[in-house]
């Protein structure tokens, strides 16, 4: 893998059923880069995410991520490959009985972490999002927004080197959205690569980094500002 890239596709193919999702993709996502991943609904966008997270095999091609050759890991690595990951997911919500600090925590914990330093690397997070002084509420006591800060801050506990984010802006209100923005435009500058996947045009018409289209299982770039 180039020095300079942190994920790399390389003709890949994915098919179901016989219909063919992604259809030799090459693909690179630069160290400390942001890109947006667009396309229609089916086009293939969490086919493509589930394949940096090793929940999927390509038929063909391969896929290295950070120092891992996906195509080929044993499962006992797949944990480390994820920990590299920050996953920031509809899907992947926090835990409604536990505190933002807890939720937080616990992602620390099952790296096996000691307990000084997550009460230190925890506050550090929540400092980063800007919610320390809500590290004792409830989530359900905290508006949408804000629970996606916390799910962010809890992606970065483990110091990834990328984010995986599948629709972070979704549901929110455009104030809301552009905290969020901000927020991972602060994370990215400070080194890590962002792939965002995103239906919200607006938002990158103001926020514009390099944007890659799905569509017949092809991947092309297209202009931000034409979108
Ligand atoms: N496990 C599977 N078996 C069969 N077909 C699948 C499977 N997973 C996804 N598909 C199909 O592959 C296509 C791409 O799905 P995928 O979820 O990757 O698209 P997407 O771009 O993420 O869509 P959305 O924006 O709706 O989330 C869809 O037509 C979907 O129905």
């Amino acid at each position: 893998m180039s020095q300079h890239s942190v994920i790399e596709f390389n003709n890949v193919s994915v098919t179901y059923d016989y219909r063919t999702v992604l259809d030799n993709i090459s693909f690179q996502l630069g160290n400390g880069e942001f890109s947006y991943l667009i396309g229609q609904t089916g086009a293939g966008k969490s086919s493509f995410l589930r394949l940096i997270y090793r929940d999927l095999v390509p038929d063909t091609g391969t896929v290295r991520v950070a120092d891992f050759d996906v195509t080929s890991i044993s499962k006992k690595q797949i944990p480390y490959l994820r920990r590299r990951l920050g996953i920031v997911f509809q899907d992947f919500q926090l835990l409604p009985d536990r505190t933002v600090y807890e939720n937080v925590a616990f992602s620390l914990k099952v790296t096996g972490n000691k307990k000084s330093y997550i009460k230190q690397r925890v506050l550090e997070v929540l400092g980063m999002v800007g919610l320390s002084h809500k590290r004792k509420s409830m989530p359900e006591d905290l508006s949408g927004g804000e629970q996606q800060r916390v799910v962010i801050a809890r992606s970065l506990a483990n110091e990834p080197r990328i984010m995986l984010a599948d629709e972070p802006t979704g549901n929110l209100d455009p104030k809301a959205s552009a905290s969020i923005m901000k927020l991972l435009e602060k994370i990215n500058h400070r080194g890590m690569a962002v792939l965002m996947v995103t239906h919200d045009y607006d938002t990158v018409k103001q926020y514009p980094y390099r944007t890659l289209k799905l569509e017949n299982g092809r991947l092309s770039e297209v202009d931000p500002r034409q979108l």
